[in-house]
């Protein structure tokens, strides 16, 4: 049985068309990503899966219960953190927590001992009598979290779990996604970070204009694109001209990367030689040179189109 089965959703508001056709299953003790660009559909997919809108077609499954026709019980397997959410300000860390736990009928030793464990796991037991209206947005992120999981859910629904936070918050909050499923849980997190679904998703499924391009485990993305191999160089001193870099033998792009360059090739052995030559022609010392796979990053420019904007050039060799 899947943890999430999602199979043909359609949503539409008014001629926009959000979500076309989309299908993905999850298994359980998965951590699943949901990649693409703004205004790619991932809101709307993640808003349907939890059921706070109807698709205006396909099925849901949770855990085998069926979302649409018997909402209750795949609910109740779910904890939500959705995009726009925002803590009770005018409440304390703990009473959002025992309000939460009261809405989800948790008994009040459990209701108890369960806040006083997140809290203590969130960085927040210190903080736990303010107001959450003095709370900094990741401490506020924090502690949406620490509400979603006070009914201990099987799946957790997170939306852009970590935009816009501070690097310590973003840092604690990966983590502690990471040990909660290490424990089991299932999680589905939407973002348009590239590098936190490399770090965190078991699989990834990019969505672009409404459709779901891939799915696959980043490393296995990062294998279909091996045109996109490339070396990374750095000289001692600054080229006059990036356009001798266009000189170099099985090199299909350049680009500037902070102090660096970045060779796209299908051949690196071949490039390797060619840059050591023209570093010994040019008079220039290679202060380093690295083979580089595909990033996920360009994976995910290629299958949404994005590889335009990055002002890439064409070598001509
Ligand atoms: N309530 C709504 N009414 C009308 N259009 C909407 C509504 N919600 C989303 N859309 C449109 O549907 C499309 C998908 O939006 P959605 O919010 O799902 O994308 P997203 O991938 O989550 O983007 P972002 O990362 O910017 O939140 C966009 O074109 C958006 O403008």
């Amino acid at each position: 049985m899947q943890a999430i089965q999602a199979q043909n959703l359609v949503k539409r508001y008014g001629s926009v068309l959000a979500v076309d056709d989309v299908s993905f299953s999850v298994a359980p003790g998965e951590i699943f990503g949901f990649l693409g660009p703004n205004g790619a559909g991932k809101s709307t997919t993640q808003r349907m899966l939890t059921g706070v809108i109807a698709p205006d077609a396909g099925d849901i499954q949770i855990f085998g219960y069926d979302l649409l026709r018997c909402p209750n019980p795949a609910k109740q397997l779910m904890g939500i953190v959705p995009e726009m959410a925002n803590v009770y300000v005018d409440l304390s860390a703990w009473n959002n927590l025992m309000f939460m736990g009261e809405l989800y009928g948790i008994g009040k030793k459990t209701r108890i001992s369960r806040a006083a464990r997140l809290l203590e796991q969130f960085n927040l037991l210190e903080k736990k009598d303010l107001k959450a209206k003095g709370f900094s947005k990741g401490m506020k992120q924090r502690l949406l979290i620490c509400m979603a999981m006070m009914n201990d859910p099987q799946t957790l629904f997170l939306d852009e779990p970590t935009s816009g936070l501070d690097v310590q918050s973003t840092h604690l909050i990966r983590n502690l996604l990471r040990e909660f499923n290490a424990r089991g849980q299932t999680i589905f997190l939407t973002t348009h970070n590239i590098e936190e679904a490399n770090q965190l998703c078991d699989r990834v499924a990019i969505i672009n204009r409404g459709r779901v391009v891939a799915i696959d485990r980043p490393q296995n993305l990062k294998l279909t694109l091996q045109s996109l191999q490339s070396l990374e160089v750095a000289f001692s001193s600054p080229l006059q001209s990036m356009d001798i870099l266009y000189s170099v033998e099985a090199v299909n792009e350049v680009k500037k990367t902070g102090d660096k360059f970045r060779l796209y090739t299908n051949q690196p052995a071949r490039a390797i030689l060619s840059v050591v030559d023209l570093a010994r022609r040019h008079n220039l010392e290679i202060l380093s040179i690295n083979t580089l796979g595909p990033s996920l990053e360009d994976v995910f420019l290629r299958l949404t189109g994005g590889q335009e904007k990055r002002g890439a050039h064409n070598a001509s060799c």
